[in-house]
């Protein structure tokens, strides 16, 4: 038997379990895919462990909806710090550790959570997109009208392209919708459709908007399931420090599983 929270960060869903004895098998594919499937098993766009963590207040270990390990995930990585509280791992700062390395995220009044991303490595600028690691590998590009737009056929098009068919990416395509305004929608490897939210796409997305428009911080980010910020310091070109990524953190439903 299984139990588990049901957790969701602006649309993105995720299955959130209690594994501080370490009980979970990581390996099994098949039974974090079977969770996830959202006609068989309980529906996620992805899973996380809880985990306990020597120098930090716990290990956050996601999986992505096909059942493997995925990279960082940054919704997943506010729902995980919102559970943690629950469970009394801190009190309103905590710093936890996932795929990417550590993070430091706060739990303010109103329950938003921010969270401090890790800088993107080698940030590649090409004719009519962006490519960047915020803990997860994003393609983002900037269109007129996200609104009538097949985000899902574009999307896979990109995915399954030569240079990305093998490791996937997630693909993100921007609208500017304001002066420090985006639209995004988000286009997720490993659930391999589009996703309502992408807490690592967006901050790709707001670096993306600086280096392209020099669109300033604090960016407003619309995305199917809700609003995330993202804010961030500029060092020097192609250089970002102090990525915080802000949204809401919501419990949905707590239940358990013959899994
Ligand atoms: N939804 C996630 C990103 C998932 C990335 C995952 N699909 C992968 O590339 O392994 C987020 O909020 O940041």
């Amino acid at each position: 038997m299984i139990n588990f929270w049901k957790y969701q960060g602006a649309g993105n869903d995720f299955i959130m379990i209690d594994d501080r004895e370490n009980t979970f098998d990581i390996t099994d594919h098949e039974k974090v895919a079977f969770l996830c499937h959202r006609r068989f098993g309980v529906g996620g766009d992805g899973l996380i462990l809880i985990r306990l963590k020597e120098g930090y207040d716990f290990e956050m270990v996601y999986f992505n909806a096909d059942g493997h390990l995925g990279s960082m995930c940054g919704n997943g990585g506010r729902c995980a710090v919102r559970f943690a509280h629950t469970l009394g791992l801190f009190d309103t700062d905590t710093s936890f550790w996932a795929a990417d390395g550590a993070h430091e995220a706060t739990l303010d009044d109103q329950k938003t959570v921010h969270l401090k991303m890790n800088p993107p490595g080698e940030i590649e600028n090409n004719s009519d997109h962006y490519f960047m690691d915020t803990g997860s590998p994003h393609y983002v590009r900037f269109e007129k009208d996200i609104t009538n737009f097949d985000a899902v056929a574009e999307g896979k098009d990109v995915r399954y392209n030569d240079r990305f068919a093998k490791e996937g990416t997630n693909v993100n395509f921007a609208e500017v919708t304001g002066e420090q305004a985006l639209s995004v929608r988000t286009y997720e490897r490993g659930v391999e459709d589009e996703t309502y939210a992408c807490g690592t796409g967006v901050t790709a997305c707001a670096i993306a908007a600086n280096i392209e428009l020099g669109m300033q911080s604090p960016i407003e980010i619309k995305v199917l399931g809700g609003i995330l910020g993202v804010g961030f310091q500029k060092v020097s070109e192609g250089n970002y420090t102090d990525i915080i990524l802000s949204g809401p953190a919501t419990p949905v439903f707590k239940a358990e599983i013959d899994a």
